[in-house]
């Protein structure tokens, strides 16, 4: 479990103090995938580099498996640094080193022998789809196998927490699933605990159970993931989910539809309800979708229905407050009424 009491990281930027995170305080429990999500620069990468102690704190506390880790200094820092993996945006390999020489390295720097070595990368490269590429450069290899040599590494001395800073951020979309289930993966075979922090809340989406959402250094809502995408508490969450998820009706459709337009949440159980087409029986009118998905989060359904409503007033009016009533969320987005 890793565990931040009251942790505040400052920078002194132009003889004046910035806080780049601000009083997170908070936990993550041993063997989930923990995603952290907000915008450039909301202190992201500070805090998660403060697990491992590649930032010191400010003031406030690390607490790792229960022990405060926050002042450790040489040998207890090295065997810390050894417990937790981390892997970069841009892959941080020595290019002047084979694959194989790249895992091997630290592997060396922990004191093991050739021979254990030699067992151990090997059984590393298997485990990320590997095995044939130990002799070649990172020079000759794909962004996705750069960065599955890169989670080999971080591996290696049997890690138990694996810190992943925009792990996908620089490789293609079908790229991005397959490093995405290859942590799954090596999180439900070894329950490694996984922190991933990412601007693509996709990935957010795809592999996290829970998440935190920081803007301007400060955890501002931390929950389940479904919870959060599906009804965020706080409004800066609200406005990233929106800026981010391109799923809105452009302002020339609605200027040109007739009647009232409503966008639909629908969430958990009542996803797959034909809601909709009760609701045109019921009071009599009819509708026209606009624009609509169902997209599963930790295999739960968040469905998003833009729909035009067709009929008179007094129906339309309580087909409405029966939609309301009946799904997730319900907001008018254009009244024509
Ligand atoms: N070593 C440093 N010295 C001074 N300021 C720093 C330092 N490291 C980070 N900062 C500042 O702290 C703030 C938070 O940076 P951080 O990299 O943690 O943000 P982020 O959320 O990870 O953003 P991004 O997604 O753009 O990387 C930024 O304003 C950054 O300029």
């Amino acid at each position: 479990m890793i565990e931040f009491k009251h942790v505040s990281v400052s920078f002194k930027q132009h003889k004046q103090i910035f806080e780049a995170v601000n009083d997170a305080h908070f936990k993550i429990e041993k063997g989930e995938i923990f995603g952290i999500a907000g915008s450039s620069g909301a202190g992201k990468s500070t805090l998660l580099r403060t697990i491992n102690l590649l930032q010191t704190v400010s003031s406030g506390e690390i607490l790792v498996d229960g022990e405060n880790v926050t002042n450790y200094r040489r040998t207890q820092l090295r065997i810390l640094r050894r417990n937790i993996g981390m892997v970069f945006q841009h892959f941080n390999l020595a290019r002047n080193l084979t694959v194989y020489q790249n895992i091997a390295f630290v592997l060396k720097a922990a004191g093991k022998s050739k021979v254990e070595t030699e067992t151990r990368v090997n059984e590393l490269l298997d485990l990320v789809n590997l095995s044939g590429k130990s002799n070649s450069y990172p020079a000759n290899l794909s962004g996705g196998e750069k960065q599955r040599v890169a989670i080999a590494r971080a591996l290696a001395n049997d890690a138990k927490i694996l810190l992943c800073d925009e792990p996908t951020s620089a490789l293609d979309l079908e790229t991005t699933s397959s490093i995405l289930s290859l942590l799954k993966d090596l999180n439900k075979k070894f329950g490694i605990t996984i922190v991933i922090i990412t601007h693509e809340l996709d990935v957010i989406k795809s592999i996290c159970t829970r998440c935190a959402v920081m803007n301007k250094g400060s955890v501002v809502e931390i929950g389940d993931v479904y919870d959060i995408f599906t009804k965020p508490r706080e409004d800066f969450t609200r406005q990233l989910l929106s800026h981010t998820s391109h799923f809105n009706l452009p302002e020339q459709i609605i200027d040109k539809m007739q009647g009232p337009i409503i966008r639909l949440t629908f969430k958990g159980d009542t996803a797959n309800n034909p809601i909709l087409y009760y609701a045109a029986n019921t009071f009599q009118i009819g509708f026209n979708i606009l624009l609509g998905k169902v997209e599963y989060i930790n295999d739960l359904p968040l469905g998003i229905l833009y729909v035009e409503l067709i009929g008179e007033t007094e129906p339309l009016k309580l087909a409405i407050e029966f939609l309301a009533a009946n799904t997730a969320d319900l907001e008018v987005i254009n009244h024509g009424l």
